[in-house]
């Protein structure tokens, strides 16, 4: 069974497209990593996946069902980028408090063992440090066992150890065939924790595949130099370029083995100036996907 479903799916505000003919199907017990930049349309394709929004067109199906009925029925939990805690009460109470909202919640030490909580189940939720509040969201996410989770960029604004301890929460979460569809600007967070990255740009999804695959691409390099008025024929054919593109008087190469294409470039002939390589790590691949070409 699919957990989720866009099928052709618009939204703007306004003039601003945030989403476009967004087509994407996540089978049940799956990790889903959405990767953007900022307005890249993560946030809105969250909302309208929880029924918060509604798309202009196309259909958005949660198991299913039309989002907002999924919700109601607990099937899904979410972690969204604001949401306040209730201030005076311990972490304990508020956990026990929305796990009391659910027909079939998850047992309130096992939530608070998988979110990693139980040695401050008695302090007051408002009082803790950023990576602990944002522990008790995940908590309140988890709170119903919920077969899909969606975070928004759970780990902004934590330290490196509370992302490892909320990831490995949300691992622990998944391994029990449950879906995740998670949204964040980092590539190694995408990497490490899912098995699907889909990355958006502009509103429009622009790569979609393993982290392997991602990264695959990640190998990919541009070998960039002055072509000026040179003949561009034949530069396809060098060893390891995948793509050949001139702007103005550049000719950018997209290459699997830039070493390669690089010699051979010296060999047919044409004046090399300028020359440039770029890429290799993950950040400038997802650079080059998100990049506008104009
Ligand atoms: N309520 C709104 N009213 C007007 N414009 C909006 C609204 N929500 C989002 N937008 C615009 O839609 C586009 C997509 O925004 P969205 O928040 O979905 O992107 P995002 O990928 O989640 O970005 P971020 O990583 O910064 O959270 C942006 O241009 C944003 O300014």
């Amino acid at each position: 069974m699919d957990a989720i479903t866009f099928t052709t799916v618009a939204k703007s505000y306004g003039e601003v497209r945030a989403v476009e003919a967004l087509d994407l199907t996540v089978p049940a017990g799956r990790t889903l990593a959405l990767l953007g930049p900022n307005g890249a349309g993560k946030s809105t394709t969250i909302s309208m996946l929880l029924g918060l929004a509604r798309p202009d067109s196309g259909r958005v199906e949660v198991f299913g069902d039309d989002p907002l009925t999924a919700v109601a029925r607990g099937r899904v939990g979410a972690m969204l980028q604001d949401g306040a805690l209730v201030e005076g009460l311990t972490v304990k109470e508020v956990v026990g408090f929305v796990r009391g909202l659910y027909p079939e919640p998850l047992p309130l030490g096992e939530i608070l063992e998988t979110a990693d909580l139980t040695e401050v189940a008695g302090r007051r939720a408002d009082k803790l440090s950023g990576g602990q509040r944002q522990r008790v969201r995940f908590a309140l996410a988890i709170a119903g066992g919920p077969k899909l989770l969606v975070l928004d960029e759970p780990t902004a604004a934590m330290d490196v150890a509370s992302r490892r301890t909320f990831w490995s929460s949300m691992r622990a979460y998944a391994a029990g065939g449950r879906t995740i569809l998670f949204a964040t600007h980092y590539l190694e967070e995408a990497d490490e924790n899912a098995d699907r990255i889909v990355v958006m740009a502009r509103g429009r999804i622009v790569a979609d595949g393993s982290p392997a695959e991602i990264k695959s691409r990640a190998g990919t390099r541009t070998v960039r130099f002055t072509l000026g008025d040179q003949p561009a024929a034949g530069l396809d054919r060098l060893p390891g370029v995948t793509g050949v593109e001139i702007r103005g008087t550049s000719a950018v190469l997209t290459s699997a083995d830039a070493d390669a294409t690089t010699a051979a470039l010296y060999r047919t002939g044409l004046t090399v100036r300028d020359l440039e390589v770029r890429g290799a790590d993950l950040e400038e691949a997802f650079l080059d996907l998100t990049t506008d070409p104009a």
